[in-house]
């Protein structure tokens, strides 16, 4: 069953038109160059910036949708991890949730570990730190979408492993998650990529074959070698 449907949503100079439907239970990878439109793209989803087109959630209308009930279909993670709030680590977490239910933030902060840090003021935590404390705002609400730009940046790699298992869980109880990432190796986890490029989605495949193809190549200006990647000349 189509989870997210959106019709020609579109930025001006950005982004353009784009159609877009993901399943429930989807892992999507977004990969694109620098400035390509990832970032844009989440953003128009989220309905930021009053983006153009129509975006719908198991058939309802965000823009129609009032604050609460958007925040039970959808929840947005923008890559920046700036907080200058000093406020406690776990009242971030809160920011997530209409009614504060500290049963839930509990939940969050056994799963991503962050017992030691949920009273210390945000902004006094590492970037890492940050990005978990982030991430788990972005969860809190158990929304159907969750839309994470770049959430597996600025982490050691027992938290990107972790992250992503986290997202995978998530995916499999049935929520739909799209996730901008740049690091390839990641790809292999996701159900399928979306190459996004010049403001648009150039393609939208099964990650193995999407980075198998010319077009890939073309996009991100490199090639295979030695089981990685280098600059295509
Ligand atoms: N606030 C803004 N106002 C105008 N143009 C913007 C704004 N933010 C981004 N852009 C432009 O929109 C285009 C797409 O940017 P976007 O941030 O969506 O790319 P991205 O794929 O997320 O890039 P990155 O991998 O660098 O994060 C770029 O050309 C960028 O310069």
């Amino acid at each position: 069953m189509t989870s997210l449907a959106a019709r020609q949503v579109a930025i001006p100079g950005r982004l353009e038109p784009t159609n877009l439907d993901v399943r429930a239970g989807e892992l999507v990878a977004l990969v694109g160059p620098n400035g390509g439109g990832k970032t844009s793209l989440l953003r128009a989803l989220a309905r930021i910036e009053g983006a153009a087109g129509v975006v719908a959630i198991d058939g309802e209308d965000l823009d129609q949708a009032p604050i609460a009930r958007r925040r039970r279909l959808l929840s947005f993670l923008p890559a920046s991890r700036d907080v200058t709030w000093p406020i406690a680590a776990r009242d971030v977490i809160a920011l997530g949730l209409d009614r504060r239910d500290d049963c839930r933030i509990d939940e969050l902060i056994s799963l991503l570990e962050l017992e030691r840090m949920a009273d210390r003021p945000v902004n006094r935590l590492s970037t890492g730190e940050r990005a978990r404390i982030l991430l788990a705002r972005a969860m809190v609400g158990n929304p159907q979408v969750l839309l994470l730009d770049e959430p597996l940046s600025n982490l050691d790699p027992y938290w990107v492993i972790h992250i992503i298992e986290v997202l995978e869980n998530i995916a499999r109880s049935g929520q739909s998650v799209l996730v901008a990432v740049h690091d390839l190796a990641q790809l292999s986890h996701f159900s399928r990529a979306l190459l996004i490029a010049d403001g648009k989605v150039q393609m939208d495949e099964a990650p193995a074959s999407l980075t198998a193809s010319e077009r890939f190549e073309e996009v991100f200006r490199i090639r295979p070698a030695n089981g990685g990647w280098t600059i295509k000349r």
